[in-house]
């Protein structure tokens, strides 16, 4: 079973303009009112990959009530917890350059850390935990360790996609995946990414610490898979820019979904590069026939001479 963990979900108000003036008031006729965070969006990405996930988060007040439907009438698995805290509203402007507002988390309570926690505890060894987005400082500053200890402590495959200065004790505890972005893999070394070269070098870092399988995504330019076993490049097709929201979370999903479905690591890897190029050319994330179609223009190239290491 995979479950997604989103600390802070939202409702990921989308607006698409022909120009936006800030300071001016702009007013826009296509908006779109998506079920968003970053786990929520990987579940909802592995059901359409048809893989079946448990979104496990909290959800709060009138927008946590519409995420919730929104996630069970798309047939998703719902583990929310109710919380006081009205679930964030995100929004995405969608001009000419795309420009995002996040609202901050809610405030988790004792009894909500525990909860999140005691879940995790009940889950199987083999089961993945996919830990997506911003980790709120009311979960506690050793939130995130203690979760990560029990899935190593159980044998729980854990996925890391969050950010911030947690990224690095989490490197630790030996997850199966992280996936950062350039821009989070040098925040995690406290170095600045300029080159391929440089992500590689703190991917395999990351490998030596422990971690399974490591993804730089890079946005258009693709991503950097690096294992013990295999380094290797994805160029990413080339598609109609919509809406890049949640394509790292599809990167995480394709992957995840194509490992499940037996794939190795290479073809998970181009498939997880095709599902975040896919969502991309959407507004509401990826659909799987153009993820298969698309799969088949990503181009895997082994890098050190093609060879395993
Ligand atoms: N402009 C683009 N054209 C084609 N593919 C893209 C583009 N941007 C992103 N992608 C695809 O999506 C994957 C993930 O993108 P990116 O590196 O932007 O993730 P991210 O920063 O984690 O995104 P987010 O936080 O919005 O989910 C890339 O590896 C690539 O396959
Ligand atoms: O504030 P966070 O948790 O870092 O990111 C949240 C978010 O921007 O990430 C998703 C896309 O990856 C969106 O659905 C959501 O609004």
């Amino acid at each position: 079973m995979i479950y997604t963990y989103t600390l802070t979900p939202s409702l990921d108000y989308t607006v698409y303009l022909p120009g936006f003036s800030p300071g001016k008031l702009n007013r826009s006729e296509e908006v779109y009112y998506y079920p968003g965070g970053k786990g929520i969006n990987v579940s909802r990405v592995l059901k359409r990959l048809g893989a079946d996930s448990t979104a496990v988060g909290l959800a709060g007040g009138f927008t946590g009530d519409y995420l919730e439907q929104f996630l069970q009438d798309e047939g998703i698995r719902t583990a929310l917890i109710r919380t006081d805290s009205i679930t964030r509203i995100n929004v995405k402007i969608k001009s000419d350059q795309e420009t995002e507002l996040n609202g901050p988390g809610p405030e988790i309570t004792e009894q909500e850390r525990r909860q999140l926690l005691d879940r995790a505890g009940r889950m199987e060894r083999g089961d993945w935990l996919v830990l997506a987005g911003r980790i709120p400082d009311s979960a506690g500053a050793d939130f995130a360790v203690e979760l990560a200890g029990i899935c190593r402590d159980s044998g729980i495959r854990l996925a890391v996609d969050t950010s911030g200065p947690v990224l690095k004790e989490l490197a630790d505890m030996k997850p199966e995946l992280m996936k950062p972005n350039e821009h989070e893999l040098g925040e995690l070394f406290g170095a600045e990414i300029k080159t391929k070269e440089d992500a590689l070098h703190y991917a395999r870092l990351l490998v030596r610490q422990g971690v399974r399988h490591v993804i730089v995504s890079m946005g258009g330019e693709g991503a950097l898979y690096v294992s013990d076993t295999m380094e290797a490049e994805a160029q990413a097709p080339e598609v109609k820019v919509v809406n890049t929201v949640g394509a790292g979370d599809s990167l995480v999903s394709g992957f995840i979904a194509a490992l499940e479905s037996g794939k190795g690591a290479e073809e998970a890897f181009k498939y997880g590069v095709a599902a975040g190029s896919a969502t991309v050319s959407r507004s509401d994330l990826c659909r799987k026939e153009d993820v298969d179609t698309l799969a088949e223009q990503v181009t895997v190239t082994r890098l050190n001479g093609g060879k395993n290491r």
